[in-house]
């Protein structure tokens, strides 16, 4: 099933297109159309195994479909590599963290950076404090919460921290599209209030998230709309009020939350 497009008019940041993946015979995803306009924020929610993160892959390149379309910004990915997808603005977070653990927090904010600009990756580079990319680090480093953890490695740092600073990692790295995968799991009750901060001011500052969360309350609160996964379809993507009323989804999903 599609979503009904509520990515309303003008080109979807996002758009995948009859998606699907068949893998030795078997169907782990399939037929899945959804549009995601600029600055709109999609939750994806679903039973384990119904195919989430096997979206996210295929989006972020890390699979190839075996049917259907990736579109960015209007342009078709579906056979471009994860690191060029990156580059045309597409950022993704894993539920492994993805971070230099020996290298401080900045330090792993301060490389993405100057990945983006084209500059040296070395880190022999990276004690120039005060220049343009230690700064743009640091801008990130605020918008997450995290500059007061500055020089801490990044092994050191607390489970929420550290998906804060994968986030600052993907603003650094000027991804415009970000799928979080899971950015609450393995977080304390406490940690919660302060990653829901984080998500929301990213979808201020205009970028489409896409996020994959098995946390209800938190989907519900931050989502435009909520896409259901379900044995590898999508079920429907539609506001969170409307998902919740939705029969199919009771029966297939939720009802079994109750
Ligand atoms: N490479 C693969 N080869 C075979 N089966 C796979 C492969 N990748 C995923 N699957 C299967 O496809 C289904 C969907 O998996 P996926 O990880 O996408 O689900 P999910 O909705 O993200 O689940 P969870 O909430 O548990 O993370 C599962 O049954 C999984 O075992």
């Amino acid at each position: 099933m599609s979503d009904d497009g509520a990515g309303g008019l003008g080109t979807p940041a996002l758009e995948v297109r009859g998606l699907g993946l068949t893998i030795g015979g078997a169907r782990i995803l399939a037929d899945v159309d959804l549009r995601v306009a600029p600055g709109e924020l999609v939750g994806v929610i679903g039973p384990n195994g119904a195919g989430k993160t096997t979206l996210f892959n295929l989006i972020s390149g890390i699979h190839r479909p075996t049917a259907g379309q990736v579109l960015l910004d209007g342009d078709d990915v579906t056979r471009t590599a994860v690191a060029a997808r990156s580059r045309v603005g597409l950022g993704r977070t894993f539920q492994t963290s993805s971070l230099f653990p020996r290298l401080s927090v900045v330090e792993n904010v301060r490389l993405a950076t100057q990945r983006r600009r084209g500059g040296s990756l070395s880190v022999l580079s990276f004690p120039r404090r005060g220049d343009a990319a230690s700064t743009e680090a640091v801008e990130h480093l605020v918008t997450v919460g995290l500059v007061h953890r500055s020089e801490v490695a990044a092994g050191d740092l607390s489970h929420g921290d550290k998906r804060k600073l994968e986030i600052a990692v993907l603003l650094a790295m000027g991804s415009s599209v970000v799928l979080l995968d899971e950015p609450m799991a393995g977080l304390g009750t406490a940690d919660v209030p302060g990653l829901v901060r984080v998500i929301r001011d990213i979808k201020a500052s205009g970028r489409t998230v896409m996020m994959v969360e098995h946390h209800m309350d938190v989907v519900l609160g931050l989502a435009d709309r909520v896409a259901v996964m379900h044995h590898g379809e999508l079920l429907i993507c539609d506001t969170p009020d409307k998902v919740m009323a939705d029969e199919t989804v009771q029966t297939a999903y939720l009802g079994d939350l109750a």
